[in-house]
């Protein structure tokens, strides 16, 4: 297979105050999700100016990954385009086309299998070759990464640098607390070929960072209507009952995410630290990959993977991965107010 370019597919955010409605517009529409739950969310991102990280954290990461394909002699244009917002990935695809490229290769910004994390990406590559219509390249998404070296390795550092300050204060016995994005447990259920992969992968990647030290793996960032049910505990719910079994600390590590985007610096810099400090928790939160030159080493490995035949697959968990997602794969949830 022959590829000509290098697409970071990532969420998207707001980078000024009147983006956050329509951003949120972008992300919730069709999804069922109250009002005021979207009221509560539109002020999380105006405590930060209306400006998300998340955008830069692509930035960054692109200047990153310029030096790192070069030293590697992958010689691939880069492009950018987000899910939710600017630079939208329709006029990416689009400026693609005019650029000639038939065949590009998609990093997205998550590790792990699930219709919001993995095939909503591919349903957004559809839609935006859709809108593009003749002429849009083909665009393949490289494979999920949740036990890759380059992701596991930032993260187990950070978890003991963060372990080793929270420690230095706590009074009790300090637990290690992992967190990813609460998605609805219908989803959860048919997550992978053969469902239930999400958390499968997530229970992996935890283990992996862990090491030797015990763990809990819990939620956060949960959405939706109260009558759905969604993944739990959550990890406020958490921290009471681990203050309640006579925890002294805690050491939060986000393993479900690549960088320090809103839902990091909201819920837990802002919402959980407050929990903690309310029970009395000593607390630090451990960082994301963000640039880490091993994570970004490990997009450079994931595209050599694909533009060589017989190049190493780093792997360091048991749960498969492949190149390309099966049909059956994560199919998207049954929406309200559609069949
Ligand atoms: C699994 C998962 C990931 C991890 C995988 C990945 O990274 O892709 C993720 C990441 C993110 N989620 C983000 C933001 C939001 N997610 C929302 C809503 C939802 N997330 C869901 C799931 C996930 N979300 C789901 C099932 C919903 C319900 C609506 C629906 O069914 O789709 C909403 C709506 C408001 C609300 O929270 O209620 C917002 C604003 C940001 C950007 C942060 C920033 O701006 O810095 C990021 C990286
Ligand atoms: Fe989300």
């Amino acid at each position: 297979m022959e590829y000509d370019a290098f697409l970071l597919l990532s969420f998207g955010g707001p980078e000024g105050p009147d983006d956050v409605v329509p951003f949120l517009e972008n992300v919730t529409r069709g999804r069922g999700i109250p009002p005021e739950r979207l009221a509560e969310v539109a002020g999380h991102y105006h405590r930060f100016g209306g400006v998300s990280p998340i955008n830069q954290q692509c930035r960054d990461l692109l200047a990153a990954l310029r030096p790192a394909f070069a030293d590697a002699g992958v010689d691939l244009p880069m492009y950018w385009g987000n899910r939710n917002w600017h630079p939208m990935l329709a006029d990416t695809v689009a400026r693609m086309r005019d650029d000639g490229v038939r065949h590009a290769l998609a990093f997205a910004t998550s590790a792990f299998g699930s219709y919001s994390s993995c095939r909503q990406y591919l349903d957004d590559i559809a839609k935006a070759r859709a809108t593009v219509g003749a002429g849009a390249p083909v665009i393949s998404k490289i494979r999920q990464f949740h036990d890759h070296p380059g992701y596991v390795r930032p993260h187990a550092d950070a978890l003991r640098a963060a372990l080793a300050k929270v420690s230095a204060t706590a009074t009790g016995p300090v637990r290690v607390v992992f967190t990813a994005h609460s998605i609805p447990t219908a989803m959860a259920a048919s997550a992978g070929p053969t469902g239930g992969r999400y958390e499968a992968q997530l229970r992996e990647t935890a283990a992996l960072v862990a090491g030797d030290l015990p763990w809990d793996l819990v939620w956060q960032s949960r959405s939706g209507s109260p009558l759905t049910p969604w993944l739990e505990p959550d990890i406020n719910d958490h921290l009471e009952a681990l203050a309640d079994a006579g925890a002294g600390g805690v050491v939060v590590s986000p393993i479900g995410f690549v960088s320090d985007h809103l839902e990091v610096i909201w819920d837990l810099d802002t919402e959980a630290a407050a929990t903690a400090a309310k029970l009395g928790l000593a607390y630090a939160r451990a960082a994301t990959p963000g640039t880490d030159p091993r994570f970004v080493a490990m997009i450079v490995d994931l595209v050599r993977e694909r533009l060589t035949p017989g190049h190493p697959r780093a792997v360091l968990g048991s749960v498969p991965t492949w190149d390309a997602c099966p049909e059956v794969c994560c199919p998207a949830p049954a929406r309200p107010g559609r069949p």
